[in-house]
């Protein structure tokens, strides 16, 4: 009854959209501020590390200067036990680190995938229908995992790099400004080049969670319907699909890698070149005496202190840019309003078994393309409203407005009275009960399937509704009776098996308005009629809408809508729609027609009685 999800395949190239910075480094901060304390434990953390490892490069020029050249041995002793100190120091200091640091990324993670998840449950029907189910778990899974590296060891890491960097390059300094003037043009250049190649890079990072998302979506589309794909034997077309698919992941991937691996081949370069500046200049300052050896040497473990995080940082500023870019995604999710937003500010349900009225109801997906027009009629509390019509009349898109998945363009739904806009929507849905032609059931028990109307259902409960609904008798049939595992979506049921349990699950919600997308017409006639059977005593007493496929179910509903274009044409009891003779009699007569002839050889076609209606 529900339209197919409109989306990209993944063959086609979404639009790109930029990321809003502003926002997501906005998102952070208040990250950031919500985990200060661990970030500032980290950051102290940090700096003893970072400390602890300037010891053993700057304890060589002790060891050369003063041991070695001057020949002062009894320094030797302190010196090495300082290097190791600081060693085990730095060893430490880092393990405390991670532990401080990923322990509360993780924690992070998990509270942002929480958030995610019970926002996205809550976005309104129309974002599911427009949004593929895989870019959502993408959301959820793979963008909150993203800022571990905005309060976790990537950002610790840029910042106890730019700290070591600083250190090291004032001592370079302090050793010869000259040669290190002359360093530092050879990194700037380098960083200068990095900072290009990145910015290059970043959008191919930020379309691969996308692509990615994209070619998961679609696998798990083709795995769930593997039963569509196998009848129309498409296993091949959903290869090409899904090879496409991962064809551009490889082309992205392996455009990041040329790039990735060129920025390295350049680094070499660069650390080479000012090697051999360090040769040329040092050796040079050492001959004319203005450095010691052991000046020197250091200088060459300094710079490679200095030029390390520059190669360091540029890498994590990809990964902080890729968390940016996921925080952005998930902050458009906690700006789409959810359904209940202003709950709080809603009236509460007073009558729940009051009249359901539409009053001049329009309603439109697309704009300018109404799909319901001028909808008036009153659903008595207590009675069974029918819907009949040809199908894309409209009826299923009706029902939509009661479950309130959508909401009237113009005109007024109430219940007992109360506009359904200015009701809480946990008080109104905690009133409904649906049991529709394809029944969602998850992969867990029969019994947990049941109570998943009502969680807190005792067992007995349970398998009182179940009796109601005729499920008992083939529960009992199978050896774990309710503890039956009926597969992904309830496979493996039948599926009158899984419309009992629906009605099963309805009873036990004990609804006050009820929704019946009757699917009778697929099962014989002992099934029909256990299901009937439940259904008419699922109905007593409820206000019930049903969307009628066949129309001898519906004799003793108290009044039938026939729908055309979105317009009631017809009104009133299956009698009074008989003796007018008008298009409920022509739909009625042509079943009646097609029911009895079922079994008609082939060209011995059924004449409508009434074509014209
Ligand atoms: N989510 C949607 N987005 C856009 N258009 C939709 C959507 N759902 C339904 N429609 C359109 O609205 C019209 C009415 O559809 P609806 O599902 O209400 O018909 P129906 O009477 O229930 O049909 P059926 O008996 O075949 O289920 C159709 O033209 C359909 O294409």
């Amino acid at each position: 009854m529900t339209a197919p999800a409109t989306g990209s395949t993944p063959g086609d190239k979404p639009a790109k959209k930029p990321t809003n910075y502003k926002a997501a480094w906005a998102e952070t901060r208040r990250l950031m501020w919500q985990h200060r304390g661990s970030l500032a434990i980290g950051l102290v953390l940090m700096l003893v590390n970072r400390l602890s490892g300037l010891v053993l490069p700057g304890s060589v020029k002790w060891i050369v200067d003063e041991v070695l050249t001057k020949g002062r041995l009894e320094l030797l002793t302190p010196i090495a036990i300082a290097a190791g100190a600081a060693t085990l120091l730095q060893a430490s200091s880092s393990f405390a680190l991670s532990q401080v640091i990923s322990v509360a990324a993780q924690r992070a993670i998990t509270e942002l995938r929480r958030r995610v998840q019970a926002r996205v449950l809550r976005l309104p029907v129309s974002f599911f229908d427009s949004t593929q189910s895989g870019i959502l778990i993408n959301r959820v899974m793979n963008d909150a995992e993203g800022i571990r590296n905005l309060i976790g060891t990537g950002i610790i890491q840029l910042v106890g790099g730019m700290l070591t960097a600083a250190l090291a390059l004032g001592y370079l300094f302090y050793l010869n400004w000259f040669l290190t003037v002359a360093t530092l043009v050879f990194l700037a250049v380098f960083g200068g080049i990095m900072a290009y190649a990145f910015v290059k890079l970043r959008p191919i990072f930020r379309e691969r969670s996308k692509i990615q998302a994209e070619v998961s979506g679609r696998l798990g589309q083709a795995m769930g319907g593997a039963r569509v794909v196998k009848v129309y034997t498409a296993e091949k077309r959903e290869e090409v699909v899904f090879t496409k698919g991962a064809h551009r992941l490889f082309r992205n991937i392996a455009s990041t890698i040329t790039g990735t691996s060129a920025v390295g081949a350049l680094a070499t370069v660069i650390i080479g070149a000012v090697g051999v500046l360090i040769l040329v200049v040092g050796g040079r300052s050492v001959a004319a005496g203005e450095m010691t050896l052991g000046d020197l040497i250091s200088y060459v473990f300094f710079v490679g202190l200095v030029s390390f995080p520059v190669v360091q940082m540029a890498n994590i500023g990809t990964q902080i840019t890729e968390a940016f870019a996921g925080l952005d995604r998930i902050r458009e999710i906690f700006e789409t309003p959810t359904e209940d937003e202003d709950d709080r500010q809603r009236d509460v349900l007073a009558h729940a078994n009051g009249d359901v009225v539409f009053d001049k109801v329009w309603f439109e997906y697309r704009p300018g393309i109404p799909v319901l027009k001028d909808i008036t009629f009153t659903a008595k509390a207590g009675t069974t409203t029918a819907l009949v019509g040809s199908s894309g009349s409209g009826k299923s898109t009706l029902i939509s407005l009661i479950l309130a998945f959508n909401r009237p363009l113009t005109g007024r739904i109430t219940i007992g009275g109360q506009d359904l806009t200015t009701l809480r929507l946990r008080d109104y849905r905690g009133t409904l009960g649906v049991v529709l032609q394809d029944n969602f059931l998850f992969d867990g028990t029969v019994a947990e399937n049941i109570a998943f109307s009502r969680p807190g259902a005792t067992r007995e409960e349970i398998i009182a509704a179940a009796r109601v609904a005729n499920c008992d008798e083939f529960v009992s049939q199978f050896p774990d009776g309710y503890e039956t595992i009926v597969g992904e979506r309830g496979v493996k049921l039948s599926g009158g098996q899984r419309q009992r349990v629906a009605i099963a699950r309805a009873i036990l919600a004990d609804p006050q308005v009820l929704i019946l997308d009757e699917a009778t017409s697929s099962l014989d006639s002992e099934s029909e009629r256990t299901i009937r059977e439940a259904l008419k005593k699922l109905r007593a007493g409820r206000t019930t809408f049903v969307i009628a496929h066949r129309l001898s179910t519906i004799r003793s509903a108290d009044q039938i809508l026939v729908l055309e274009q979105g317009e009631i044409v017809e009104r009133g009891s299956h009698r009074e729609l008989m003796a007018l003779g008008g298009r409920y009699k022509v739909l009625h007569d042509t079943q009646h027609a097609v029911e009895q002839d079922l079994f008609v050889n082939p060209g011995e076609e059924v004449v409508p009685l009434d074509a014209n209606g």
